[in-house]
């Protein structure tokens, strides 16, 4: 299996190093724009093999899309991240640049690719790369999901003092502050957590899980890439293993949950086809309500990049 992640900043190589050590891949080819910083890193994580036993390869360029030829999976991190301050949303007119021209690279040279969106903000970019790849929405998705959950189970597994791995959950919406947390889907070892958390402690943990990346930007002065990384990585193994995971992923939605042409995370089925399902929960009316709330800004984001396009 051909691995191409392009971008080779914090969230690529974080993405590049899960791939080659976990061996999820047989070959794994980095990409960016800066000269000679793809093939650093590349060049790194091959020095690392001896030290913690993995024979991927792993190989950089600089913008040479032909060494991605027949790439299986292609993750897409180029782009900026934010500084604190900024919406995820401020970086859509230089990101929808980058990430269209990566796609089109991606698309001629592997065009049986699935593809992983990964770069800000997620659900726009994530659209931005369907259209312009013209592939089934099967194959072309974006990471937000898996993070986004994974900061509340790690968030209620130091409020319970529980391993996080005994925590399942499940969140849908678009990728910032109108995620849609469901609590009553989240277990602890089988126990719906409602029963072990007070509401309120509840409640807060939902509100730092949706303001998660801004408080590692806060902190950090640019955004996360090791829960991103790794993240991404699952969804490739997910695909390349065909394992049939249930994640939440950033898919187009054609009528599920009445909603149609607007980019939004939705638990789904991933396996050798990419999105092999989606799954539809019967949410309740405030569930509904709160999916609305995030598809009306999805949406409202989607056209200001449509518009920007017309403009252009
Ligand atoms: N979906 C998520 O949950 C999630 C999580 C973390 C970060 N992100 C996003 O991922 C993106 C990357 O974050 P990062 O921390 O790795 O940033 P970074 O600055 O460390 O890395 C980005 C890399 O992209 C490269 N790049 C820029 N234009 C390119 C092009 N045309 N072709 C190839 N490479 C190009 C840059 O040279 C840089 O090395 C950001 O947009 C960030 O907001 C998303
Ligand atoms: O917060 C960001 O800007 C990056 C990413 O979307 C995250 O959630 O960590």
């Amino acid at each position: 299996m051909k691995v191409t992640v392009v971008g080779a900043g914090n969230v690529g190589a974080t993405c590049a190093d899960v791939l080659a050590y976990r061996e999820i891949a047989n070959e794994v080819v980095l990409v960016d724009i800066k000269e000679g910083f793809a093939e650093g890193k590349a060049l790194d994580i091959w020095q690392k093999a001896p030290i913690n036993l993995y024979d991927t390869r792993t190989v950089g360029v600089t913008n040479d899309y032909s060494k991605t030829a027949g790439s299986d999976v292609v993750v897409i991190t180029s782009g900026l991240p934010r500084k604190p301050g900024m919406t995820r949303d401020d970086l859509i007119s230089t990101n929808a640049g980058i990430v269209q021209s990566v796609t089109e690279n991606i698309v001629k040279h592997s065009p049986d690719a699935i593809i992983i969106v990964v770069s800000n903000p997620l659900d726009v970019m994530t659209y931005a790369a369907h259209i312009t790849s013209k592939l089934p929405r099967t194959r072309v998705m974006g990471m937000a999901g898996i993070l986004d959950t994974a900061r509340y189970r790690a968030f209620l597994a130091e409020e319970l003092n529980v391993s996080p791995k005994d925590i399942q959950a499940v969140l849908m919406g678009g990728h910032g502050d109108t995620m849609v947390p469901l609590p009553r889907y989240t277990t602890v070892g089988g126990i719906p957590v409602t029963e072990l958390i007070s509401e309120d402690k509840l409640n807060a943990i939902v509100d730092r899980t949706k303001n998660g990346g801004g408080e590692l930007v806060k902190l950090m002065g640019t955004s996360a890439w090791y829960a991103p990384g790794s993240a991404a990585a699952q969804m490739v193994e997910a695909i390349v293993r065909d394992q049939r995971r249930v994640f939440p992923v950033c898919v187009k939605l054609e009528g599920e949950y009445g909603i149609d042409g607007v980019y939004l995370g939705v638990p789904v089925i991933l396996g050798k086809n990419g999105i092999e399902k989606i799954i539809e929960l019967q949410l309740n009316e405030d569930e509904k309500q709160l999916l609305e709330t995030s598809r009306g800004h999805v949406k409202e984001v989607m056209d200001a990049l449509d518009n920007m396009s017309a403009k252009a």
